[in-house]
């Protein structure tokens, strides 16, 4: 492997690799961390940046920032630092797929989906219900499910209904479209690092998996056709009418695509709604499924906290009748908590607040940023850090921020919350704007999965799996089958 340093950045920025020499690409790729270690205590630690070697851009080294950059990042402009080209240039999207994280995708998260939670939560809990019907096996005795795969599917089933609503989200066809996207995906995105920067533009034209993912944005913009030219209509009638007439009944990222392009006087295409439901699935899928497998994992090592959540899902279900709602779930502070710390201790991300340098940037303090420079921060290392969770801060305590919520620190406590130490949910105005749903449908799938089934590792298995190891990511295991068993009543015990 040659090392690669960025010539224009500064040259008193080390660069940090793998102290016996072993410099191979694929060392590089699985054990991201070892690297990252070694420059957080060494640099970061004491207030220096450092660069790495970059697996997913081998042309640009990753350059790790200490804490006292994160508020100017946290506040940088997008036309300064920007994150949607950083993921860009990570999983050459443009190239794989001809679609970005757009300024429309994040507006409707941010503001038409976070505005229709309330309306959405009582729904999305029936049809969590259904898809575990549709998709857990019988079992009336202990059987092997792949938890991953059944939690993507369900996951899969309850998004799309956020998505395209109740109809197409129930279709087998967009089921098997949004499947087949998440793998085709991550597999297009390492073709394209076989191909030099010069010639991704042929990538698309050779190579399967890329072709794949074009041919699956072109049968999606079939599907979404029809619902999009009603809903075009319906606007442009709409839009005759006035007052409360005007109300939007359809809650979904279609009506909302609509809503937004329409208010910048843009008819979207079926293509152009293709591609922003494609990064809508990108960002939302497998990082909430993922993350839920690992509350799971977390659950099964420590029965003493996973009863204390049952019984508050006991008792909230009791008090509500079992008609979920956005507060009815807010209720759920052991869960949340719960939630919070195993996204402490095993973070999907290994970084964070991942950014690209669209212009040359200067920090207050001099250091000086080229432009195209792959800025981040170590939010698995900071999550772990003594210094800022205390002597502590390897051990998994269930009720960790319990304990801060009810010394009165909502701001710091809620899974959802946003905060320096802490930030599997990135930072600043990039911070994700899906939070809100991501963790009201993980406690949907999490209580009614605990409700209807029995579940425990297979013979043999004792505690959670080792996390995969992928460049920057650290997934929880997806091979290992766990074992359920359908209750006969259905309850929280
Ligand atoms: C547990 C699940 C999830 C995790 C761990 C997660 C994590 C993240 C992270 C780390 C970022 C980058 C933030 C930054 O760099 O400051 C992000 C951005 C984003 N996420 Fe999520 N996310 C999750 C679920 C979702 C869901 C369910 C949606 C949508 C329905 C969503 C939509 C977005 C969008 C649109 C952005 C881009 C924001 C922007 O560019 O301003 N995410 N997410």
């Amino acid at each position: 492997l040659v090392e690669k340093r960025n010539p224009k950045l500064p040259a008193d920025i080390p660069y940090v690799k793998f102290e016996d020499g072993d410099d191979s690409y694929q060392r590089y790729f699985e054990e991201t961390r070892t690297v990252a270690t070694l420059g957080y205590n060494k640099y970061i630690k004491k207030g220096k940046p450092f660069s790495m070697y970059n697996a997913a851009n081998t042309d640009l080294p990753l350059l790790l920032l200490p804490m006292k950059y994160l508020d100017e990042v946290k506040n940088a402009h997008k036309s300064k630092l920007n994150l949607q080209k950083a993921l860009d240039q990570r999983a050459g999207l443009d190239k794989i797929g001809g679609f970005l994280l757009t300024d429309e995708v994040v507006t409707v998260v941010r503001m038409a989906m976070t505005k229709a939670l309330s309306q959405l939560i009582p729904e999305l809990d029936q049809k969590c219900i259904a898809a575990y019907q549709e998709f857990m096996p019988a079992c009336a005795e202990w059987t092997e499910v792949n938890t991953m795969q059944m939690l993507l599917k369900v996951w899969t089933r309850m998004i799309s209904h956020v998505m395209v609503g109740p109809e197409l989200s129930q279709s087998d066809e967009w089921l098997k479209e949004m499947q087949l996207f998440i793998p085709t995906i991550i597999k297009a995105s390492f073709a394209l690092r076989g191909y030099r920067k010069s010639m991704y533009w042929v990538a698309k034209y050779i190579t399967n998996d890329i072709k794949e993912i074009y041919r699956l944005r072109s049968r999606l913009g079939r599907l979404l056709e029809p619902l999009l030219k009603e809903r075009l209509a319906a606007a442009a009638a709409r839009s005759q009418m006035s007052g409360s007439k005007r109300m939007d009944l359809h809650a979904d990222a279609v009506q909302w695509f609509v809503d937004e392009y329409g208010s910048k006087g843009i008819k979207p295409s079926a293509d152009q709604v293709a591609r922003d439901m494609l990064m809508l699935s990108l960002v939302s899928i497998l990082s909430t499924a993922a993350t839920l497998l690992g509350v799971i994992y977390d659950a099964l090592d420590r029965p003493e906290a996973f009863k204390e959540m049952k019984e508050e899902m006991a008792r909230i279900y009791k008090e509500t009748d079992g008609n979920m709602s956005r507060a009815a779930l807010g209720q759920m502070v052991v869960l949340d908590s719960f939630m919070k710390e195993s996204q402490r201790t095993n973070p999907i991300n290994q970084i964070s607040a991942h950014r690209l340098a669209m212009q040359d940037f200067t920090f207050k303090d001099g250091l000086r940023l080229p432009a195209g420079a792959d800025i981040a921060f170590s939010n698995e290392l900071i999550s772990e850090d003594p210094e800022y969770w205390g002597p502590d801060a390897a051990a998994f305590d269930p009720h960790r921020f319990l304990r801060m919520r009810r010394a009165g620190d909502l701001a710091r406590s809620q899974v959802t919350s946003i905060t320096d130490d802490m930030m599997p949910f990135g930072n600043g105005h990039h911070a994700c704007p899906g939070r809100f749903l991501a963790a009201d449908g993980m406690k949907l799938m999490f209580m009614n999965l605990i409700h209807r089934y029995e579940l425990k590792y297979p013979e043999g298995v004792t505690s959670r799996p080792e996390n995969g190891k992928g460049h920057h990511t650290m997934l929880p295991s997806s091979t290992l089958p766990l074992l359920f068993k359908e209750k006969k009543t259905y309850n929280f015990s």
